[in-house]
């Protein structure tokens, strides 16, 4: 999981500049994503994911573990961020301000986001690598590994809050 781990957390520190919205409102008059949705993280972001899944893919072919293949890494990548995106429209839809939290979705985006991209574009890769129990795993450590990564990211003050 750690090409769909990476981009949020390389997000908050490439993050800046225009946000992806131009600053611009949906219907309901509350921004259509909100200014902590930026270009530069999406892209930063999702680069950041891809440099660590080619990594682990040159560690796996010199240990002969062949989990992730080009096309699994820029899809776990770019789902995660997709789906941080996603969140942050319901968000903004539900009157949600920019970093308040909401339970379950904060911690479940990038999972739900980065697993259905696989499973849409390259579901083989999903039924060879994802059973019942690595599926079971990824739900119980995700928000641990969420909450702790906040918290220190909040430390090193790329997050403004500790979720
Ligand atoms: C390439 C660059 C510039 C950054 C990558 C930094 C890096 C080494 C990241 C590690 C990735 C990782 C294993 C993350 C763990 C879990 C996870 C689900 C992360 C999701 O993103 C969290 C992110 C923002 O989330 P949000 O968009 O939903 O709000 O958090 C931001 C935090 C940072 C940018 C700080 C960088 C974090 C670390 C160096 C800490 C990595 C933390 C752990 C491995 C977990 C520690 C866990 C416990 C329980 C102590
Ligand atoms: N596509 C993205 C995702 C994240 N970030 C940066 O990473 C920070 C933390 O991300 P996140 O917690 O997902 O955003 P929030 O500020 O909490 O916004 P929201 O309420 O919409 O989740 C953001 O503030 C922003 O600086 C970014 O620039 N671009
Ligand atoms: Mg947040």
């Amino acid at each position: 999981m750690l090409p769909a781990y990476v981009p949020n957390s390389a997000a908050a520190v490439f993050g800046g500049g225009s946000p992806i919205d131009s600053g611009k409102k949906w219907s309901d008059e509350r921004r259509i994503f909100g200014d902590g949705k930026t270009w530069r993280g999406l892209f930063g972001g999702v680069f950041s994911g891809i440099f660590v899944g080619i990594i682990l893919i040159l560690i796996g072919n010199y240990a002969g573990i062949y989990i992730h293949t080009l096309l699994s890494v820029v899809l776990l990548a770019t789902g995660a961020l997709l789906g941080d995106l996603v969140k942050s429209f319901f968000k903004r839809r539900l009157n949600k301000k920019r970093g308040d939290e909401w339970l379950i979705a904060d911690q479940y985006d990038l999972v739900a986001g980065s697993l259905l991209c696989v499973f849409i574009f390259d579901s083989g890769w999903v039924f060879a690598n994802i059973n019942l129990a690595v599926f079971l795993w990824i739900i119980i450590i995700t928000p641990l590994l969420h909450r702790g990564a906040n918290i220190i990211g909040y430390i090193i003050g790329v997050k403004e809050v500790p979720w």
